[in-house]
């Protein structure tokens, strides 16, 4: 007689699928992942589920118009059988988020590669070790450490006035540029100074042509298909992005030869005495710092020359082309309205001398319309996070679920991956106003003209362009201020116009302009200011 026993495979599986349906119930309970709305189900791809509409969109775009429809807090389908993913928009969860560091990490997938790209600095670093390397860094990005590098700022932003008004004048009174190329040499000319007191020559160097050719190659690589799947792939099997960092990928490589350029030359400086303790850039104060530590026996209480070293790469890399992208579309913006660009080139005229600190801390006009460019067009778009425990979320903006019911909190279960889309907050027509994705910096000067801090985040202005909390950017006073101080020093003299071209945004890795396809043009037409 045969057996009515299933075969000890069947069983197997049988009990396999009932543990997961009890889990998945249990889940269901437990947690409130199923009853947040979700960007519309049917249009996921069953492989891709909804990433590869928001890699195709322009930055954000996608999300910016699921969160029109969903409200600021909602999930997607992860591509590669990845669990839904939280896109939170919401501030009040955002804030939680970004105040919670220990429960909040970025994916331990992409370590590997960031520290391939930019050493084991601030960046990289998780838990205590970020925390006393950012105490022994931030001193060196307090307002007087800024207010100390101004006039190296002021000399560089100079070097690219004359560079572009000699380009116009030889092409006949009338040029037509690559801004972001020109922004990019500015700010790597500023970092170099005053990260370690080199000069990278206009753009002009080996090393400056070097690290250019390198992040294009770098940019470019993350705009086509074969990005996102990397992406993708480091994120599913995280033990295996170790292993790619070490193949022979042009877009390994490439990341790796700026490490490489710029820890030699960190390392040359070091060793030449260039960079000292008596220095006023950054990485002598570091080893000022070292140094004094050292001669206490504090243990620990400095960096290492490695930690140093590392630090300065990522001061560089994330340092230069940044505020270089959201620059270059402030200017494109201000191309696009000539009156709002004519009202600042008379508020910065008006000093009619040499801009100074002060000066430039004082020009209201200035100040809006560098707010209004970091809030449409963050160098950063979006950022993510993990959660490392169970968790309760709290809204500000309550959800309602499927059933009726109201959410004022979200549990989450620990592992849950989040997108954080600072500039779908920035958009956002609900807390913006209609007019949310103009450019319109007289907002930032009218009386209610920008939403009551109640309803934002707790970032700089009001904004998430630099992050918030314990791990906000440590630059982002020096960013702000060479941002002013190079757009009051070209607008003063130069005047900027659209040109045809198409410019989409995307996100490779920082925020890109790409015309045809090709990442980093923004091109402008210039002249001379009457
Ligand atoms: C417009 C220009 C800039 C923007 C929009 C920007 C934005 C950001 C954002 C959003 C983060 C947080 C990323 C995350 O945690 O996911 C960040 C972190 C960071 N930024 Fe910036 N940044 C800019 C310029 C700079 C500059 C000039 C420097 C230094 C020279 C710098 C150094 C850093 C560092 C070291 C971190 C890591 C901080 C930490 O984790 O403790 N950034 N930045």
């Amino acid at each position: 007689m045969a057996s009515v026993l299933p075969s000890p495979p069947v069983l197997l599986l049988s009990l396999a699928a009932l543990l997961y349906v009890v889990r998945w119930l249990s889940d269901k309970k437990r947690y409130d992942l199923s009853r947040i709305p979700s960007a519309p189900r049917e249009i996921a791809h069953w492989l891709w589920g909804h990433e590869l509409l928001t890699f195709q969109g322009q930055a954000t775009e996608t999300y910016t118009n699921w969160a029109a429809l969903c409200g600021p807090f909602f999930r997607v389908k992860g591509a590669l059988f990845h669990p839904d993913i939280i896109v939170a928009a919401d501030h009040g969860a955002v804030q939680h988020i970004f105040q919670n560091v220990d429960d909040y990490v970025k994916s331990p997938s992409f370590r590997p590669p960031i520290a391939n790209v930019l050493g084991k600095g601030l960046v990289w670093a998780e838990g205590d070790d970020h925390k006393a390397q950012r105490r022994i860094i931030a001193p060196a990005f307090s307002s007087e450490a800024i207010k100390g590098m101004a006039d190296d700022i002021s000399e560089c932003s100079e070097k690219l006035e004359s560079r572009l008004t000699n380009h116009v004048l030889s092409a006949g009174g009338a040029a037509t540029v690559n801004m972001i190329e020109y922004a990019s040499t500015c700010t790597l000319d500023i970092i170099g100074r005053v990260a370690f007191g080199h000069d990278f020559k206009a753009g002009q160097s080996t090393e400056a042509k070097e690290i250019h050719a390198s992040w294009s190659g770098h940019v470019n690589t993350g705009l086509g298909f074969g990005g996102f799947v990397a992406m993708l792939v480091m994120r599913a099997l995280p033990f295996i992005t170790m292993l790619l960092t070490k193949l022979p990928l042009e877009a390994i490589r490439a990341g790796g030869r700026i490490r490489e350029i710029t820890s030699k030359l960190s390392m040359r400086l070091i060793e030449s005495g260039t960079v000292n303790e008596k220095g006023r850039d950054i990485m002598s104060i570091l080893m000022k710092a070292q140094r004094d530590a050292d001669s206490k026996g504090e243990k620990g209480e400095g960096l290492t020359t490695q930690q140093i070293v590392d630090n300065t790469n990522t001061f560089i890399m994330v340092g230069h082309e940044t505020t270089a992208g959201s620059l270059s579309f402030t200017i494109l913006e201000l191309a696009r309205n000539p009156e709002i660009q004519q009202r600042l080139r008379e508020e910065i005229r008006q000093v009619g001398r040499d801009l100074s600190y002060d000066d430039i801390q004082r020009l209201e006009f200035l100040d809006a319309v560098v707010k209004e460019g970091l809030r449409l067009h963050p160098a950063s778009p979006q950022t993510e996070r993990v959660a490392l425990r169970d968790d309760v979320i709290p809204l500000s903006k309550p959800i309602t679920t499927p059933t009726g019911e109201t959410l004022t909190s979200v549990r989450v279960k620990a592992g849950q991956v989040f997108h954080i889309p600072f500039m779908t907050m920035h958009r956002n027509a609900a807390v913006w106003g209609p007019d949310a994705a103009q450019f319109n910096p007289a907002r930032w000067l009218t009386p209610g003209g920008v939403p009551p801090p109640s309803e934002l985040p707790h970032g700089w202005g009001g904004l998430v362009t630099f992050c918030d909390g314990p791990r906000n950017c440590i630059g982002y006073r020096l960013a702000v201020f060479e941002f002013k101080v190079i757009l009051a020093t070209l607008v003063r003299s130069l005047e900027f116009h659209e040109t045809t071209a198409v410019i989409r945004q995307k996100i490779s890795p920082t925020l890109q302009p790409v015309v045809d396809g090709k990442g980093g043009l923004l091109p402008l037409h210039v002249t001379l200011a009457p």
